[in-house]
């Protein structure tokens, strides 16, 4: 077998012999006594892959041009061979394969290392930082940054998604850090910060029908439980409240009814631990009861139903028990789970049973949080005051709260100058689920909004700003889902239910499309009528959808003017058919990704009928007022009726005074007949649209 001596290797690897022997020894376990020591051929090979230098060009080496320490006589050379050859020979025949193994293992775990090597980073950093992280010039992060669409400078915090990108096109690895200095992490490493969990109070929300009694229901509660000294000069002062009773704490959200809550979830706020759902014995369930039920469904919030106003006559508790389980509610004395307390608001009758009822339900519920940690929680409401600037109220969900703390709200921060609580007092600080009013945000932040408390008012600035830049990136990009791009999005595994809200002009409608919509179920996909109801898509359908990531499907009806608004926001596919059938295999094409090419139908304008006149060779003519967008000649046009649809068709005839008229834009008044059809009244809504004809992409 050829050899290789030692410092004919060193001299191709462009080190010192002294540097190789050192080398041999720590890192591949070969001892060698000298310069002239020889290595196996084979060894040698694998030590200069590793070194770089995979020529392993050794015939270029000569005797002659060895290094200062080669400089020996031929007689010594041959003498150390005789000496020392057997004996390293042996020694690397022992070695050998330990040898080989070793630097082997050693290539692994060198790459393995290299692989796992990601640079942690917290939720923003600048670029100075970040390059000094990466180890790059700044000049190269920030190339790299452009050509992921930021323009960025020194200075500037970028987000973990932008540094992310930037990493990734200078091929090194980031990960989030779980130490986040900024204080700031995604959900999930938030819980991290859990460390002590212990019982916390509950936060109640109460929703019904109109006039059901929610109102009276959060009084009559708050006076039973203001101690005496307080009652008469108390008032409440916030929109939340805690009470005390049996020395245990309950947290009322007092804005009542579904849409805040809903509103709230659209954002991605869910504070709600437990829904009173109000019913009047008098009057049963309505729309914004079976309404409210869905919501609270859609939202897995345990729900207990106050039976009010048993004190009126009429009151009948089992009707209201019965028509409960046709939603799927049965109370717990007929064998279900769901608790039903019989209260009277006005009387202050059951109240107190009803407070046990939702401290039972907190006990099951095991609702926890870290009191010990920084604090974090959800703006519930929020205003500009003349005198003492942005006020808002918080509810506390984890961790401390103190005067003198910095947060981040939204994409708004501050520091607490003051704090108060719900009765107008100044307290210093507030622990979980109790509701605080604080001053001192640089800006009005938005219901829903989430708070964070971070370490310095500066950190939160510059991530609050950070914040309003990925706000605006985000704003363009959100798509929820939609019929269109269902199959895909099923296929990649990002969904697998279809929630679906319906809205129809009969009742029996609605039964019918959920029965055959919720039979296309399929293995990969679940379709869900996750709420129903008469009439026209609202604005609270909408935030429904949008905290839910539901489509909306209306029939023969449309959504209203705030609903079409809501709905391009909040980007909620909404669609609405005339035949049953027709929406049924849309949703069943959208499932199998077979969506045939469609004429799209594009909404021009909304006009109001303001006046109408009977002449008796036309017909029915109306006086009108475009409200929105326009109105033309060729429009089809549909008349609706409290958002249900009376009639489609086209114009017979639209005019300016007496003139004919191509158009009529927003905010003037026309004359218009519809062709075929004259019963047309005050009040009705007519929606100008064209069919604009769209090629489907493939799905
Ligand atoms: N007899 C009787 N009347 C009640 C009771 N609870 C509420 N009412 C009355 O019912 C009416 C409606 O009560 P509210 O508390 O305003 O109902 P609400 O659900 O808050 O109504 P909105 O805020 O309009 O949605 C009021 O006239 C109350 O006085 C009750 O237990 N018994």
């Amino acid at each position: 077998m050829s050899k290789i001596r030692v410092y004919e290797l060193a001299k191709e690897l462009e080190i010192s012999s002294k540097e190789l022997i050192a080398l041999l020894k720590d890192e591949f376990g070969i001892e060698v006594k000298n310069h002239m020591s020889v290595v196996e051929e084979e060894d040698a090979a694998l030590i200069k892959e590793l070194l770089g230098d995979s020529e392993g060009n050794k015939d270029a080496v000569k005797e002659d041009s060895m290094d200062t320490e080669g400089k020996v006589t031929k007689s010594i050379v041959d003498e150390y061979e005789e000496i020392l050859e057997e004996e390293v020979v042996n020694l690397a025949k022992k070695k050998k394969k330990t040898r080989r193994e070793l630097a082997q293992e050693q290539l692994e775990a060198e790459e393995a290392a290299l692989a796992n090597m990601k640079v942690e980073i917290g939720e923003f950093i600048t670029v100075k930082e970040f390059a000094d992280k990466l180890g790059k010039p700044v000049a190269e992060v920030i190339k790299a940054l452009i050509f992921t669409g930021i323009m960025a400078g020194i200075n500037q915090e970028i987000d973990f998604e932008t540094a992310e990108k930037a990493a990734k096109r200078l091929e090194i690895d980031i990960v989030k850090s779980k130490d986040d200095a900024s204080g700031i992490s995604d959900e999930k490493e938030e819980d991290l910060l859990d460390v002590n969990l212990e019982k916390r109070p509950p936060i109640v929300t109460v929703m019904g029908h109109v006039d059901h009694g929610k109102t009276s229901l959060l009084d009559a509660i708050r006076k039973a439980k203001v101690t005496e000294s307080e009652a008469g000069g108390i008032t409440q002062h916030i929109g939340a409240y805690t009470i005390t009773i049996n020395g245990e704490k309950i947290t009322f959200l007092d804005t009542p009814g579904h849409e805040a809550f809903t509103a709230m979830r659209a954002r991605g706020a869910q504070v709600t631990d437990i829904v009173i759902l109000v019913v009047a014995a008098d009057d049963g369930i309505m729309p914004q009861t079976a309404e409210a039920i869905n919501h609270c469904k859609a939202a897995n919030v345990p729900m207990i139903v106050a039976i009010n106003k048993i004190d009126v006559e009429g009151a009948n508790i089992d009707k209201v028990k019965q028509e409960l389980t046709e939603y799927g509610l049965v109370a717990e004395e007929w064998g279900g789970d769901t608790i039903c307390v019989p209260v009277s608001a006005k009387q202050r009758m059951g109240i107190d049973d009803l407070l046990e009822m939702v401290l039972l339900t907190a006990e099951v519920e095991e609702l926890k949080a870290d009191s010990n940690r920084r604090a974090a929680g959800t703006v519930i409401e929020s205003e500009l005051d003349k005198g003492r600037g942005p006020v808002a109220t918080l509810l506390v969900q984890k961790g401390t709260l103190n005067v003198g703390d910095s947060i981040l709200v939204g994409s708004t921060y501050g520091r607490i100058r003051a704090m108060f609580d719900d009765k107008g007092k100044k307290i210093k600080s507030a622990g979980p689920s109790i509701p605080v009013e604080i001053l001192g945000l640089s800006e009005v932040p938005q219901a829903g909004d989430k708070f964070h408390e971070v370490k310095d008012e500066k950190t939160a600035r510059g991530m609050a700003e950070a914040r309003k830049i990925k706000e605006k990136s985000l704003q363009q990009s959100t798509m929820r889902v939609s019929l269109e791009d269902l199959y895909s999005q099923v296929k990649e595994g990002k969904i697998k239910e279809l929630p679906i809200i319906i809205k129809a002009d009969v009742q029996g409608s609605i039964e019918a499309l959920k029965g055959t919509l919720e039979k296309l179920s399929t293995d990969e996909i679940k379709v869900r009528v996750i709420h129903g109801g008469v009439g026209a898509v609202t604005e609270t359908d909408i935030s429904l959808a949008a905290a839910s990531n539901a489509v909306v499907i209306g029939f023969n009806v449309r959504p209203d003017n705030n609903a079409q608004v809501l709905a391009e926001k909040e980007k909620v596919y909404v669609k609405t058919y005339r035949v049953i059938y027709h929406a049924v295999d849309d949703i069943k094409a959208a499932m199998i990704g077979m969506l045939a090419p469609e004429i799209k139908e594009v909404v021009q304008g909304r006009v109001e009928i303001r006046q109408t006149y009977k002449v008796s060779a036309i017909g029915t003519i109306a006086g009108c007022y475009v409200l929105n967008g326009k109105i033309t000649r060729n429009s089809e046009i549909r008349l609706l009726r409290d958002g249900v649809i009376i009639h489609e068709g086209k114009l017979a005839s639209l005019k300016r005074f007496k003139d004919d008229a191509k158009e009529v834009l927003a905010g003037f008044e026309c004359g218009l007949s519809i062709e075929k059809f004259n019963e047309i009244k005050e009040g009705d809504i007519i929606e100008a649209y064209v069919m604009e004809s769209i090629v489907r992409k493939e799905l």
